[in-house]
C-alpha cells in the first residue's frame, strides 16, 4: 500500500471514530501516524509530484513574503501592481506556472514578493504545482493568502488545511512544550500546569508510534495533542500569514465590512485601487520590523541608510547585522530614542532596541 492510501485510511477511520473520552487514545495514536506519514510524503525521496523549473528564487531583501492562492483570484495582478516587476495577467486559470519574485520598497526596507502558481485542493499531496509552491510558502517570513472577495469563506479553510498538511502553522506561536530525545532513562513526564488533553500514558503512546523510548517531557501549557506531535516532529514552520480579500470592487460595502474585521485581514481591490497603500502597511506592521539608524562619534545619524533588523532584537544582532566581527571588537553603545531611560545612554549587547532608535557603537581600544 502507498503512503497516500495509508493516509486516506487514517483519515477515513479517524472520521469513522466518535470523538469521546474512550476514543481519545485511540485517535491520538491515528493523529501520531498520520503526522509521521505526512511527513514522509514530503521527503523529496518520494516520487509523489512532478518537479518544475524556475521555483528557486535565491532570497533577497530585508524579508519575504509569499502569495498563496487558488488560480485566478489577482496573485499576478497584486504584484504586477505593488512591485516593478510584470507578472502575466489573464482572466483562465493556472496563468501562472512558476515563481515570480518582485519587490516592494517600503519604510527603507526591501521587501521580495513572491508570485506564485494558483494551487488546488489536494496541492500538499502533489496535485498541481502545490508541492513546490507550498516548499516556497515554508521558506517565507509572512504568508499572503490571496482570495476572492466574491467567494465564500471556504476557499480559506481549504488553503490552511493544505498549508497544515505541509507542517506550516500560521498564526500561532510554537508549543511551550520542552522535548529531549535521551539515551536512556525511559520517558520523564512533567507538566507545569493542568492538562485537558494530554497525559503520560498518551504521551508514552504517541512517542512509541516514533520509536521513541527514552525522552524528557515538560509541558507548560495546556496543549493540544496536535500540538504535542508539532514538537516531537520538530519540523514545524509557525508563520504569519496575512489574509487579503481581493476584487472588493464586485462586493457591496457591508461586505467588505465584514470581511475586514476577522482578523489578519485587509480587503482590496487591485483593479480600482481600493486600500492598496494599506495593504502595504499592513504587510509591514505584520512582518514586525524595525528601523534603527546608526551614528558614527560627532556626525549626524544616516538616516538615509537605516538597518532594517525584527523586532524585540538585541543591540548584539543589529551588531551582527553592520558587520560579521563587529562584535568582537564592541566594547559598549550610546543608543538614542524610546529603548532608553534618558538619551544618549549607555547599553551593552542584551539590550532590546526600538523603531527608530540611533545607535553608535563604540569600538575597544
Ligand atoms: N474585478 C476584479 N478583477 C480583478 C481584480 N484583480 C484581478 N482581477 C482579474 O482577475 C483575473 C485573474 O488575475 P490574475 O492576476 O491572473 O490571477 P492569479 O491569481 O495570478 O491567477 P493564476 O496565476 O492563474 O493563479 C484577471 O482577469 C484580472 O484582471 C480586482 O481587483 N477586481
Ligand atoms: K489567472
Ligand atoms: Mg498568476
Amino acid at each position: 500500500m502507498g503512503i497516500l492510501e495509508k493516509i486516506a485510511d487514517i483519515e477515513l477511520e479517524m472520521a469513522r471514530t466518535q470523538k469521546n473520552k474512550a476514543t481519545e487514545y485511540h485517535l491520538g495514536l491515528l493523529k501520531a501516524k498520520l503526522a509521521k506519514y505526512r511527513t514522509m510524503l514530503l521527503e523529496p525521496t518520494t516520487k509523489a509530484g512532478p518537479k518544475g523549473p524556475g521555483f528557486d528564487v535565491v532570497r533577497s531583501g530585508d524579508a519575504r513574503v509569499a502569495l498563496i492562492g487558488f488560480p485566478s483570484v489577482g496573485k499576478s495582478t497584486f504584484l504586477s501592481k505593488v512591485t516593478g516587476t510584470k507578472s502575466e495577467v489573464a482572466s483562465y486559470e493556472f496563468t501562472t506556472l512558476t515563481c515570480i519574485p518582485g519587490k516592494i520598497h517600503y519604510n527603507g526596507a526591501a521587501i521580495q514578493l513572491l508570485d506564485l502558481p494558483g494551487i488546488i485542493e489536494g496541492a500538499s499531496q502533489g496535485k498541481g504545482r502545490g508541492r513546490q509552491v507550498i516548499a516556497v510558502a515554508k521558506t517565507a517570513d509572512l504568508i499572503l493568502m490571496m482570495l476572492d472577495a466574491t467567494k465564500g469563506p471556504r476557499q480559506r479553510e481549504l488553503l490552511e488545511i493544505e498549508l497544515e498538511a505541509v507542517g506550516i502553522r500560521v498564526n500561532r506561536s510554537k508549543p511551550n512544550i520542552y522535548f529531549k530525545v535521551k539515551k536512556g532513562g525511559g520517558i520523564s513526564f512533567n507538566a507545569t500546569c493542568k492538562l485537558t488533553f494530554l497525559n503520560e500514558k498518551l504521551v508514552q503512546q504517541i512517542l512509541q508510534t516514533y520509536k521513541i523510548h527514552n525522552a524528557e517531557v515538560l509541558i507548560r501549557e495546556d496543549h493540544t495533542v496536535d500540538d504535542f506531535i508539532d514538537v516531537v516532529l520538530g519540523n514545524r514552520k509557525y508563520i504569519r500569514c496575512v489574509y487579503c480579500y481581493n476584487k472588493i470592487d464586485q462586493i457591496s460595502l457591508e461586505q467588505v465590512d465584514e470581511l475586514s474585521r476577522e482578523p489578519y485581514t485587509v480587503a482590496i481591490s487591485c483593479e480600482s485601487d481600493l486600500n492598496m497603500d494599506y495593504i502595504i502597511e499592513f504587510l509591514w506592521k505584520n512582518l514586525d520590523l524595525i528601523r534603527v539608524y546608526t551614528k558614527r562619534r560627532g556626525e549626524y545619524p544616516d538616516f538615509e541608510g537605516g538597518l532594517i533588523v525584527k523586532s524585540g532584537c538585541t543591540v548584539l544582532e543589529v551588531c551582527r547585522n553592520i558587520h560579521k566581527t563587529l562584535v568582537d571588537d564592541f566594547n559598549y553603545a550610546l543608543l538614542w530614542g524610546t529603548s532608553t531611560k534618558h538619551s544618549p545612554q549607555r547599553v551593552g549587547l542584551s539590550h532590546v532596541v526600538d523603531d527608530e532608535d540611533v545607535i553608535q557603537i563604540v569600538k575597544k581600544r
